[in-house]
């Protein structure tokens, strides 16, 4: 709490009552995660956890266990995007503005005059002035692998990066770095730079304004390391006061003391460098009017061109890219060119459906002073107004998109192909619709226009769970423009903007609970990664065994390479899985694909397996989901059906390579680890119910979140029959051993 805040609060005598809608900072939340760390350890998967106290922290960045890159991303953000539900609803009333009023003008000054929607010239229709789709491969020799992206590394994360210093300034600046170190760490970061968080949800508080000041408002929020806390004023039937306290955990909270620079330390700089590597990045700010949005937003794209600009002038020296600037508005459901006289813009679809932005005009830009000059005159241009927050307000959503490109082959006389793009997009104030001191027909238009869009952003990520085929990105010209944050290999940085005052609590909630929704999700989505994780484990194990076993029974492995192998083994556990294994998917498939050839599998009992049926996982009515217990199936598997019928393996070869005591040894060791790692999938997967059982209660009417958690749960179902399958197999596998008299004693498992 700063001291501000203590002194006004000490005046009044409040009870503090804590909140039921605080996010994963709770009491369950922490001992979930904390649970979470300890078995992490348990498995051999500590590196997995971060060092940070904050239990948020335990968990890494998604994109270190390829939910994202690929064809994973698509997944991340399907989990990421139903999140949202807790976003207001578009105001109803909506027409559509008649006309983008000129800038800095109070919205009742503005006057009708552009004109209508079907202006534009043929001439203008140029599919490749904007070619969106980037160039297929990028190989900068000595410098990153272009893969690395693709197979990101694993048990780094963005924090791990930077230092994350959990004191008052919250910059994750680590001490006596230079102001600007990317150039400096490049090379040696670029693992690093490779595993920037796919999604990451930034809170930023700002200072109490002289308007809330003179109003004696309140600083209502507390921050700590990536935490606030709402104090929020409430009535009781008898007119005493209390507090209510909402608590909240982001990637990162910084408060009214942090500097612009570092918000882009914290936000951008990490995701400079990798849009050079055939990655969209985007950064948004959403939050109220006048809780900072624009403030926040506008020094980033200058900073983010200084770096770009020396990447390419040293690491990339002579490597043929070229920095261009874009900046437009999304007005009344229009674009308009900011760097253009508000020229009227048209959006396409290309056969690719690449959406491209006819007619737009990018500016070729090697000097920072320039893309400043292109910055201010697109700022100047954009349409703003007066509301009731902020005298100054966007009255748009403006997008700044920097864009790298590079010449095809070295070929100059081609026009260059785009390699990556970073987007900054200045959403408008999320609450216009709804405000009422605003009551020109011209501000309350816009607001709809702007509800609207917000609206169908909501719409789109939700629909990228549940309908694969068909994401309706058109429902409105900011979505088709963020479209490229969604899919393929995007990042994406969310600056949720607050203002601290007792007048804005209600908003402060709003924007609060939206990006906590996120951060929801992604929680969820991280711990089905460890999910697979473990079960990636699970199946190395068994394949491994199963292939030192074979190559035992052939009589062509040494005891050395025995005993090689079992260490590789520990080793795998503790390292990425996923370039050797399927992802969870198709785990299962995969597994039986590696089983022994069908020869020596021909005569095995197919009712054994039948006998081994799958639990189901329990769904309660009320909607909850029950934890789930391997064990009863467990029982089964130790009592392998003495029907089995497998074709004899070549003991003699066995007992001639090795001792039997070898063997015992080696076989224990493989049961321990399989059983460790069942242990953790099981937990595992009770920690991702108990997740989505926090997502429903946290729900809201209508918001259908039932599709998305059966989604999750057909997902876990899928995961539990494999891992029951392979535990079935691994059981006959023993069976099989012990009647060939290669394993003597029993596990007792
Ligand atoms: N962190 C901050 N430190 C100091 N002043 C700030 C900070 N954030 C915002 N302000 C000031 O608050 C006022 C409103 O900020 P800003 O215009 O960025 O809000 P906004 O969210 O973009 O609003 P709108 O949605 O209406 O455009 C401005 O005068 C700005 O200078």
């Amino acid at each position: 709490m700063n001291n501000g805040m203590g002194r006004q609060r000490s005046h009044h005598q409040r009870q503090y009552s804590s909140s039921d809608n605080n996010s994963n900072s709770n009491g369950n939340g922490n001992e979930m995660f904390l649970e979470n760390g300890r078995w992490l350890q348990s498995a051999g998967l500590q590196h997995l956890q971060n060092n940070n106290s904050s239990s948020s922290c335990i968990i890494p960045p998604l994109q270190d266990y390829n939910l994202y890159g690929g064809g994973g991303g698509g997944q991340a953000l399907r989990m990421y995007g139903n999140a949202q539900s807790s976003f207001s609803r578009g105001n109803e009333f909506y027409s559509e503005p008649t006309t983008p009023p000129v800038s800095s003008r109070a919205s009742s000054q503005r006057k009708n005059g552009e004109g209508s929607p079907n202006e534009f010239s043929p001439g203008l229709l140029d599919l490749h002035s904007f070619d969106t789709e980037l160039l297929p491969e990028l190989q900068v020799p000595g410098l990153y692998d272009g893969s690395s992206l693709f197979h990101p590394v694993r048990g780094r994360s963005f924090d791990d990066s930077y230092p994350y210093i959990s004191n008052n300034k919250q910059t994750g600046r680590a001490p006596g770095l230079p102001d600007n170190n990317l150039l400096k760490s490049f090379v040696a970061d670029k693992e690093k730079t490779s595993s920037v968080a796919k999604i990451k949800v930034v809170v930023r508080k700002r200072p109490l304004n002289k308007k809330e000041l003179a109003k004696n408002e309140e600083d209502i929020i507390d921050t700590h390391s990536n935490s606030l806390t709402v104090h929020e004023t409430k009535l009781k039937v008898d007119l005493t006061e209390y507090i209510e306290k909402h608590e909240f955990v982001f990637d990162a909270v910084l408060n009214e003391e942090v500097s612009n620079d570092e918000v882009y330390h914290e936000t951008v700089e990490p995701i400079v460098p990798i849009i050079f590597q055939r990655t969209k990045a985007t950064c948004f700010a959403y939050g109220q009017t006048g809780s900072g949005k624009t403030y926040t937003m506008k020094p980033l794209p200058l900073k983010a061109s200084r770096d770009i600009l020396r990447l390419m002038h040293h690491t990339y020296r002579n490597q043929g890219f070229q920095l261009f600037v874009s900046f437009f508005e999304i007005y009344g459901g229009k674009l308009y060119d900011l760097l253009s006289d508000r020229k009227k813009l048209c959006m396409r679809e290309d056969g690719k459906q690449q959406v491209c932005i006819v007619g737009l005009q990018e500016y070729k830009v090697s000097d920072v002073e320039i893309i400043k000059d292109l910055i201010e005159k697109g700022s100047a241009t954009r349409s703003t107004g007066t509301t009731g927050a902020n005298e100054e307000s966007s009255r748009s959503h403006a997008i700044l998109q920097l864009a790298i490109k590079r010449s095809v082959d070295g070929n100059e006389s081609k026009p260059p192909r785009p390699v990556g793009k970073l987007s900054f997009i200045d959403l408008a104030g999320s609450e216009r619709g709804a405000d009422t001191t605003d009551n020109d027909k011209q501000t309350r238009m816009e607001g709809a226009e702007i509800n609207k869009s917000l609206l169908a952003l909501k719409e789109c990520i939700r629909a990228l769970d549940n309908d694969k085929s068909h994401i309706p990105f058109r429902g409105s010209k900011l979505t088709e423009v963020l479209r490229d944050s969604f899919v393929g290999n995007s990042r994406t940085v969310m600056i949720s903007c607050i203002s601290p005052s007792s007048g804005s609590c209600e908003h402060t909630l709003n924007t609060l609970r939206y990006a906590d929704r996120y951060m929801k999700m992604i929680s969820v989505a991280k711990c089905l990664s460890y999910d697979l994780i473990c079960c990636e484990s699970f199946i190395l194990n068994l394949l491994s065994f199963h292939s030192r076993v074979k190559s035992l029974s052939k009589g062509n492995a040494s005891k050395k390479d025995v005993l090689t192998s079992t260490l590789n083994l520990k080793e795998s556990t503790t390292v990425p899985l996923s370039s050797v294994l399927p992802v969870a998917s198709t785990f299962e498939d995969d597994a039986n694909d590696a089983w022994p050839e069908q020869d020596e599998r021909d005569d095995f009992d197919a009712s054994e397996e039948d006998s081994y049926e799958q639990e189901k996982p329990i769904w309660k009515e009320n909607g909850k989901l029950e934890p789930y217990n391997l064990s009863i199936s467990e029982d089964k598997i130790q009592k392998p059906n003495a029907q089995t019928k497998w074709r004899d393996m070549p003991k003699s070869n066995l007992k001639n390579s090795h001792s039997d005591n070898d063997l015992n040894v080696l076989l224990q060791e493989e049961e321990d680890l399989v059983n460790a790692h069942r242990k953790q999938v099981e937990e595992t997967m009770n920690i991702v119910r108990e997740e989505m059982n926090l997502l429903v209660e946290a729900d809201q009417p209508g918001n259908q979140l039932d599709g998305y958690v059966a989604r999750l749960n057909a997902i876990l179902s899928q995961k539990a029959a494999g891992i029951l399958l392979l535990q079935n197999r691994l059981a006959h596998f023993q069976k099989h051993l012990k009647e060939h008299n290669v394993l003597v004693t029993s596990s007792g498992n």
